[in-house]
């Protein structure tokens, strides 16, 4: 485990919880797998399969252990590859932990994806995903993803949304892998839109690194699929403050999402316990640090145990 002797921790520093997040790709059938989730936080989104990381146990048994309980599918851990961290703070809320989500993808699995009763296996193209998808607003103001807005009116309120996009994936075993469609991205948190085409366009490039060139982005997320869906302005504007500016009620809904890719394969970093979050990150990461001069936490790259 890391050591907290490498700096003196402020009861001011937001706690991190730690999850993680694993998205199976099957490269030769050019397809992904995703969940569905039928309960709980996330209900109603499609997302990669993970969960929090318990006491003891390191970020990549996590990752094989929540993978095998959400999806069936069995992995090694050295076939666990490290693609970024997300990280997730609450607006409203300062004494909430930030959520630290760590990604991964994985190409080699043994067994079969099964429902349970937390989420229900689908497959999309991976190549009809690579690209970020455009807004489409239904009548009712609805963020729709485009393929559900060209459809009949029936599909104009949001739950109806989320029932159409939770059956559109075929199982593959009744068409080839060029009948399915592009991943839902208007079906999943937020800031996945922005990142998981990134994410993908890089895996298809056959890189296993570092995603080049992307430091941090700070998005809006709904904290669940009922309440008011961010608006098209919204998440344009979600790289200023401003945005925030709104009532209680309103800022209570919505997360700050700080997303940065780190780490690549770089797995000795992650089993030491002082994989390092922080690094590379810009001023603005430290707005929430409250009353802790910048100058101190530049130069740092671990932060050892987390309060
Ligand atoms: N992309 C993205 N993923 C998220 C967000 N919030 C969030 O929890 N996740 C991911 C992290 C985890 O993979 C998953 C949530 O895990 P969970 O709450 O079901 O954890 P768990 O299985 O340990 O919990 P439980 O069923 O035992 O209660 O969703 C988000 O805003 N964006």
């Amino acid at each position: 485990m890391a050591t907290t002797d490498a700096i003196s921790l402020s009861p001011k520093i937001k706690r991190h919880k730690q999850y993680t997040l694993v998205i199976p790709l099957d490269l030769q059938r050019d397809r992904v797998l995703l969940g569905y989730k039928l309960r709980g936080f996330g209900q109603g989104k499609y997302n990669g399969y993970g969960g929090k990381v318990e006491p003891n146990e390191t970020v990549i048994a996590a990752a094989v252990r929540e993978l095998h309980e959400e999806s069936g599918l069995l992995v090694e851990e050295p076939a666990m590859i490290q693609r970024g961290v997300l990280l997730l703070e609450t607006v409203a809320d300062n004494t909430s932990p930030i959520l630290e989500i760590h990604v991964f993808t994985v190409e080699i699995w043994e067994g079969t994806e099964i429902a349970t009763e937390e989420m229900t296996p689908h497959w999309f193209s991976l190549s009809k995903s690579l690209a970020a998808p455009t807004t489409s607003t239904s009548s009712t103001g609805t963020i729709l993803p485009s393929f559900l807005s060209t459809s009949s009116s029936s599909s104009s309120s949001s739950s109806a949304a989320v029932r159409a996009a939770a059956t559109v994936a075929k199982d593959p075993s009744s068409g080839g892998a060029h009948d399915l469609p592009s991943i839902p991205y208007f079906q999943m948190w937020e800031e996945s839109r922005v990142w998981m085409p990134q994410l993908l366009r890089h895996v298809s490039s056959n890189e296993k690194g570092i995603l080049a060139g992307e430091e941090e982005k700070v998005f809006l997320s709904s904290l669940s699929s009922e309440g008011p869906a961010p608006t098209a302005a919204g998440l344009e504007a979600a790289n200023t403050i401003e945005i925030y500016g709104e009532s209680e009620k309103e800022k209570k809904r919505y997360f700050i999402h700080h997303v940065q890719f780190v780490g690549g394969t770089d797995m000795d970093a992650i089993d030491g316990g002082e994989y390092s979050i922080w690094h590379g990150m810009g001023p603005r990461r430290l707005d929430w640090v409250d009353e802790l001069p910048i100058a101190e936490w530049e130069g740092k790259k671990s932060f050892g145990t987390y309060p």
